[in-house]
């Protein structure tokens, strides 16, 4: 009886699941093949599917598993390392992701024009080349209606169509009402629903046309809450245009456009990023996206241009540069529908407001419908209707609402005009008021009371200035589990931290202003790459940088203010992901972090746990680490000055005259001999350092990885086992024999969250500290003046006195 209900129960489920999946299919199956048939246009661009093609990797690289379990030993009379397999241990073969398939893009030089170079350049070139022509050939010979086109477009838009459980689980989206085209980008993508500030400037931008001024957390998918509007509008601009009814003019041909979308960003790299992330919205349309950044070749941005891109993503410096080089595509602003400042409150400080500003300034006014002109340019007739709309701008950051004054002007609508902006006021509003910026403007400010991130959890570690190298060798090498980034407020503590590490072996990757764009680009690749690599940067990587499995942000000096701590933190627990942060503050910070503090409402601050046994081990190291940097650093400079000198003679054709004496040769060689011993002496007592775990007393003779595995050896192992990996000759009865153990190395959050003491700090104990200090240092001066004054007194009686 049981067992025949049970029976019915099933076949219940399974005859709604059915319904309710054709119910989808349909629905959106039909409102798809409308939208389909009326589409104009040319499927010139094929989908390339390799995104979703089996990638092959090994599941050994995850060797740590529990407290002891990670390193692999095969047990054949010696020990030596196998293969793991990972489907003996349950692990699965992931599949490629579009991130991986656009990283792989990257790699290939993708990122727009090959920007970022590598060796096979000519190869690449020819195939680029013949990648033009026949694109151009395809283009030329489909007509703007074309049907093969829209059958191609429905062919793929049936097969994601047939995939209802797809459209069940993209549901979320439909409220949208999105491009169909827009839309199979997102399945691509993978995003299930839209993120809150999605939902609401989505309706708002793509639907009523409204400004949009919006704030949300860092990492909430802000990028596509103005990208997403400027794509539906210009796909339904095209849409209509190529009605017949309409007796509107469409393009002629897929090259040429005017240019319809601004976005600009403070950053280069964060230009690019923003780039490459419309790029795979827009894949499926034939809209062209193109970055003009500074670092780049000139020329090569010149001949993106002339491609006559709909939307460009750019830095100030490098876009007014072209501007005001009277680059055509750049002046022709009539048409530009949309004009977007990205991380709008950074633009306002020193560096980009200049730029910024004569840009605006380029822009036609827009007070009312924009006039009716017809823009025809070599290749296009763009459609005078269309850009009847008025100019839309938007302004987005994380941390916009820090300023509140631009806020409740706004709301005020007291927006002035354009002329009587002349004052050179370097606010955001007075910015986005110039920009066109109207005063019914929507303003999304969806951040809460602290600004940061829900799934952030901060921390602190209370140290002297000069242990800071040792707390972060610490960290990363105990828990130097996952991406972590190292931020500093200048350049050379930047270069300090980085020559230390490199002799400590530690895998670090640099990012500053002062290194060439092609190394910046390289290194953010190369820590992509890294699942558990490091970067060290100064605040250029601290606004909108999306790398993922960011899980550690470490603020090696804190910044100067709230919103740039914001930004530097926002670049873990992204997209609903969760991270940490962790200050590193000396007493000379303390000031600054109890108003950081109270910039976010934060009353107390987590300590981090550091596990004192470890630190003498720690401080050994790094005080060799600084030893030999210093030696070389010095042996260096040394190095520069004379090669300085000789090519300084050199160039006036001046012999140099070794003038010293027989005795200063000898001494100066001794010396260079004597640095040369210190030095090998030392990186010997480093190195046999770093071959032994940071813990001694815990570490077993008995167990090769015991709880004393140190990090070094640990990567020595993980390559070994990657290597093994590569012979595929062993057997079966070879892997069973394997076995794996391992460190005990949790990521900084783990630690955090297993922190036996939950050690707070108070900031409102730190500021008093902090006042009290001042009020004892005023009463020293005050008391200190006092008795000079009396002295000065007593001295000037004395002297009336004897005369
Ligand atoms: N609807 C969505 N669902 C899931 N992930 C999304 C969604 N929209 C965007 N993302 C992803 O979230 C990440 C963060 O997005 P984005 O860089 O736009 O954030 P942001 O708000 O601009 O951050 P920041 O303020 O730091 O610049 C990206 O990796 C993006 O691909």
């Amino acid at each position: 009886m049981e067992q025949q209900q049970q029976q019915q129960q099933q076949q219940h489920r399974s005859k709604n699941r059915k319904r309710r999946s054709s119910i989808t299919a349909k629905t959106l199956k039909s409102y798809s093949d409308d939208r389909f048939n009326a589409l104009p246009w040319k499927q010139t661009i094929s989908v390339e599917d390799e995104a979703f093609a089996p990638l092959l990797i090994g599941g050994a690289t995850e060797l740590q598993g529990g407290s002891y379990a990670v390193l692999l030993f095969c047990l054949l009379g010696f020990f030596s390392l196998e293969e793991l397999d990972e489907s003996e241990y349950g692990a699965v073969v992931p599949e490629l992701s579009v991130e991986a398939e656009s990283k792989k893009k990257r790699k290939r030089g993708g990122s727009d024009g090959g920007l970022v170079g590598d060796g096979d350049e000519p190869k690449k070139k020819k195939k680029k080349q013949k990648k033009k022509k026949k694109r151009k050939e395809q283009v030329s010979e489909e007509p703007a209606n074309s049907s093969s086109s829209c059958v191609s477009v429905q062919e793929e838009a049936r097969s994601l169509d047939g995939d209802a459980e797809r459209e069940f689980d993209f549901y979320a989206w439909n409220e949208l009402r999105l491009h169909p085209l827009i839309m199979k980008s997102i399945y691509r993508l993978g995003f299930k629903e839209p993120t809150p500030i999605q939902k609401a400037c989505i309706p708002a931008a793509a639907h009523r046309g409204k400004d949009v001024i919006g704030a949300a957390e860092t990492g909430s998918g802000k990028t596509l809450a103005f990208g997403l509007p400027i794509l539906q509008r210009l796909l339904e601009e095209r849409e209509k245009a190529a009605k017949p009814q309409n007796e509107i003019e469409v393009e002629k041909d897929n090259v040429g456009s005017s240019l319809r979308a601004l976005i600009i960003t403070p950053t280069r790299e964060l230009a690019l990023q923003v780039s490459d992330h419309l790029k795979e919205a827009a894949k499926l349309t034939n809209i062209r996206v193109v970055p003009i950044v500074g670092g780049m070749s000139k020329e090569k941005q010149e001949r993106l241009l002339k491609v006559r891109p709909e939307i460009i993503v750019g830095t100030p410096g490098r876009l007014w540069e072209l501007m005001s080089g009277g680059d055509d595509h750049l002046v022709e602003l009539q048409s530009l529908s949309f004009f977007v400042l990205d991380e709008a409150d950074r633009m306002i400080e020193n560096g980009h407001f200049h730029e910024l500003r004569s840009i605006i300034d380029m822009l036609p006014t827009t007070g009312g419908l924009v006039e009716t002109h017809s823009q025809v340019s070599q290749n296009c007739v763009t459609v005078a209707n269309l850009q009847q709309k008025k100019r839309q701008t938007f302004v987005f950051s994380a941390t916009i609402s820090l300023s509140a004054d631009f806020r409740k002007k706004l709301r005020r609508g007291s927006l002035k005009s354009k002329q009587s902006m002349s004052d050179g006021v370097s606010s955001l509003e007075t910015l986005s008021e110039q920009a066109g910026m109207r005063a019914d403007a929507a303003i999304f400010d969806l951040t809460n009371s602290s600004i940061l991130v829900d799934k952030l959890e901060e921390s602190f570690i209370e140290c002297r200035e000069e242990d800071k190298d040792a707390y972060l060798y610490y960290i990363l090498s105990v828990h130097g589990r996952g991406r972590t980034i190292v931020f500093c407020t200048s350049i050379s503590a930047v270069r300090h931290i980085s020559s230390i590490f490199r002799i400590l072996g530690v895998n670090a990757w640099t990012l500053h202003a002062q290194m060439q764009q092609r190394a910046r680009l390289k290194a953010i690749d190369r820590f992509r790459e890294n699942e558990d690599g490091t970067l060290i940067a100064t605040d250029v990587a601290a606004r909108g940088l999306d790398i993922p499995g960011v899980r550690t942000v470490i603020h090696y000096q804190l910044p100067h203010t709230a919103d740039v701590y914001v930004h530097r933190s926002g670049r873990t627990a992204r997209a609903s992901a969760d991270g940490c942060s962790i200050a590193l503050i000396s007493s000379s910070d303390g000031t600054k972090f109890a108003s950081l503090c109270k910039s976010f409402s934060k009353e107390k601050l987590r300590q981090f746990p550091v596990e004192d046994s470890y630190m003498p081990g720690v401080s050994k190291r790094i005080s060799l680490a600084r030893q030999i940097d210093k030696i070389v650093q010095k042996d260096s400079q040394d190095k520069a000055k004379k090669s300085w000198f000789e090519r300084s003679a050199e160039s006036v054709e001046l012999l140099i005259e070794d003038d010293d004496s027989e005795e200063e040769r000898v001494n100066s060689c001794k010396q260079k001999k004597n640095c040369a011993l210190q030095l090998k002496n030392l990186q010997q007592e480093l190195n046999s350092l770093l071959s032994r775990p940071l813990q001694p007393n815990r570490f077993s003779n008995r167990f090769l990885a015991a709880n004393g595995v140190t990090p070094s050896l640990q990567h020595q192992f993980e390559e070994l086992a990657r290597q093994k990996r590569g012979e595929s000759c062993l057997s079966e009865e070879r892997r069973s024999k394997m076995v794996v153990i391992g460190q005990d190395c949790v990521e900084p959050l783990a630690a955090l969250r297993g922190a036996v003491h939950e050690n707070k700090l108070d900031s409102k104990e730190i500021a008093d500290k902090q006042k009290n200090m001042e009020n004892l240092r005023r009463k020293r001066m005050e008391e200190k003046k006092r008795l000079h004054e009396k002295r000065r007194k007593d001295r000037k009686r004395l002297k009336k006195n004897i005369e």
